[in-house]
């Protein structure tokens, strides 16, 4: 229970009509879920506008009302509460309804295109390895200590992402890391929150269906950096061009890191294999579990992090040495063939194209590598030829395919992606819209010390077409299909 006036705090009042001083019980954004006492916040979305369902919210109990525009019919029974932006009231009123508990943990947020659930994993394995109470909110999964909780987006909306919080605090959580999208900052998921820190990794193309153009990509990532508090701080990745432009406007305390540039955390690779990476950090030579050169960089800001939050910096080095990566990221599927199969959640062209980079500077025995990719319907339809292009470019044999159609038609989504595909390279690749199909076809056409990569779903265990979601997990599938195939 909560007083409504409490819990307004930096929500920006335009007006108000009713009394101050409900009890609210709940607060809801949605009106299918509010019950008697609810405070139901009204936002304008990309489908529908939450105004529109201010009646259906009082007819099921809702007592108060937050909203941009007063609806033209009141009841007396409502307190109406006018505000400038109502997504960015909702993160302060979720904040403030919880207790505000990013104030009573040790709050970190990574953005960037690449690379936030790598970085929020290590910290979250590396913490909890130091012996530390620890949350993590991220695309793959949130935790609370040992305790998962499913995800179902990379950032939860502002009223589950606070009662995720509180319920961190209320277990003892002392740290908590967060994946923070730039559909989140855009959508004022974020708003209210307390962030201790906050790490850009990177940025390249990825989502412009949503934000429109790359600036407006760029600003929304900077928003994170220009609303930290000064005691907080920003650790950026200076190798990306973008990293000096999230801290033009922060208040917080500025810190870089990059493996190319002058930086206050600098790494320099000393040595790439599957097997994992040699890097010197701090004049110490570690070897890291995680392969990849862009694997560096997340390591790096796990380590900065670290030592930015306290850390011993030895202890950091030495726990995270023994770190593997997240789910579904670079994992290699253990199977009775000699091929080399590895599944990545590559779903931009930079992605795609660090992972084949990488394969190819292990490939020396390799007479093939098989690309086996697809990409997202109801997203970024710019990246669909680039990535084909990318696939091409670093493999001998590409089969286009499907990757969540959602609503779209996946031949359409495919011939998008067939637009990247130069004359030349026509003859490297095949088209098999079944996900299982393609998958097995690769196998099929691998022979001895070949590399498969099975890219763009990772971790993900479904394929979703027209709103269901079916099971799918790649890595079960590449497993099965090659063990199928194995020669003796
Ligand atoms: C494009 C986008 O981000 N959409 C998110 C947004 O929904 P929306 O703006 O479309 O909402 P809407 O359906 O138009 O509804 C507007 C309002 O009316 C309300 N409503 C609606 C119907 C009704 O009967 N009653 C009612 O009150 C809704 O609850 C909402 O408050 O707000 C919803 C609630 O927070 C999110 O669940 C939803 O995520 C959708 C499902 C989604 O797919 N989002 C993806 C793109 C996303 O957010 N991805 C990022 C990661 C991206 C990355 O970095 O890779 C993420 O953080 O997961
Ligand atoms: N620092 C990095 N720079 C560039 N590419 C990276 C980096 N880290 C990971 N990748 C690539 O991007 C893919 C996604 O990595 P990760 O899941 O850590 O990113 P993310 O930012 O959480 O993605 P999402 O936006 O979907 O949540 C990896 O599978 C890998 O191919
Ligand atoms: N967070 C990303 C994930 C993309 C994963 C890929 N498998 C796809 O469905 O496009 C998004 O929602 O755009
Ligand atoms: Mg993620």
């Amino acid at each position: 229970m909560a007083i409504l006036k409490d819990i307004l705090y930096k929500s920006s009042l335009v007006s108000t009509s009713g009394s101050m001083d409900r009890e609210i019980s709940h607060i809801a954004f949605d009106s299918r879920k509010v019950t008697k006492g609810t405070l139901f916040i009204a936002v304008t979305g990309t489908q529908v506008d939450g105004h529109d369902f201010i009646g259906q919210a009082v007819k099921s109990g809702a007592s108060a009302v937050v909203c941009e525009q007063l609806p033209d019919e009141i009841s007396d029974e409502v307190t109406y509460v006018a505000v400038k932006d109502s997504s960015r009231a909702l993160g302060w009123i979720a904040s403030n309804f919880y207790g505000n508990p990013s104030s009573k943990l040790q709050l970190v947020g990574i953005t960037g295109t690449n690379g936030k659930t790598t970085v929020a994993t290590l910290l979250y394995n590396l913490f909890r390895k130091m012996g530390c109470k620890t949350g993590l909110l991220s695309t793959v999964i949130n935790k609370i200590n040992d305790e998962e909780i499913p995800a179902s987006h990379t950032t939860p909306d502002a009223i589950r992402l606070n009662e995720m919080l509180d319920d961190m605090v209320k277990k003892g959580c002392e740290y908590a890391f967060m994946e923070v999208s730039s559909h989140a900052i855009q959508q004022e998921r974020v708003a209210g929150q307390k962030f201790a820190g906050a790490v850009f990794t990177n940025i390249t193309h990825d989502h412009l269906d949503y934000h429109k153009t790359f600036d407006a990509y760029i600003n929304a990532k900077k928003k994170l950096f220009d609303e930290l508090g000064s005691e907080g701080f920003a650790l950026v990745n200076v190798d990306d061009k973008r990293g000096r432009i999230m801290l033009q406007n922060t208040s917080a305390t500025k810190n870089t890191y990059a493996l190319r540039s002058v930086a206050d955390f600098k790494g320099k690779l000393i040595s790439n294999t599957l097997q994992g990476i040699e890097m010197e950090i701090d004049n110490k030579n570690v070897w890291f579990r995680l392969i990849g050169d862009f694997n560096a960089y997340n390591l790096l800001a796990a380590y900065g992090v670290a030592v930015l939050l306290g850390k011993d910096s030895d202890e950091v080095l030495t726990q995270l040495s023994l770190l593997d990566g997240a789910p579904g990221r670079f994992e290699q599927v253990a199977n009775s063939s000699n091929v080399t199969a590895i599944v990545d959640y590559a779903h931009t062209p930079d992605a795609l194209k660090n992972v084949l980079e990488t394969i190819a500077e292990f490939r020396a025995e390799a007479k093939q590598v098989i690309t086996v990719v697809g990409c997202g319907g109801n997203r970024d339809k710019g990246k669909r030829p680039l990535m084909a292009s990318i696939a091409c470019k670093w493999s001998d044999k590409v089969i286009l395919t499907s990757d969540n159609p959602r609503d779209e038609d996946p031949m359409e989504i495919i011939k998008d992606m067939q637009a990247g595909v130069s004359p030349a390279e026509y003859k490297k690749t095949v088209v098999l819209a079944d996900r299982e199909e393609a998958i097995k076809t690769a196998c099929l056409l691998a022979d001895n010390n070949d590399i498969i990569l099975v890219a763009g779903k990772g971790h993900e265990t479904y394929q979703e077409i027209n709103g269901v979601k079916h099971p799918f997990d790649d890595k079960e599938v590449l497993g099965r299909m090659l063990n199928l195939f194995a020669k003796d």
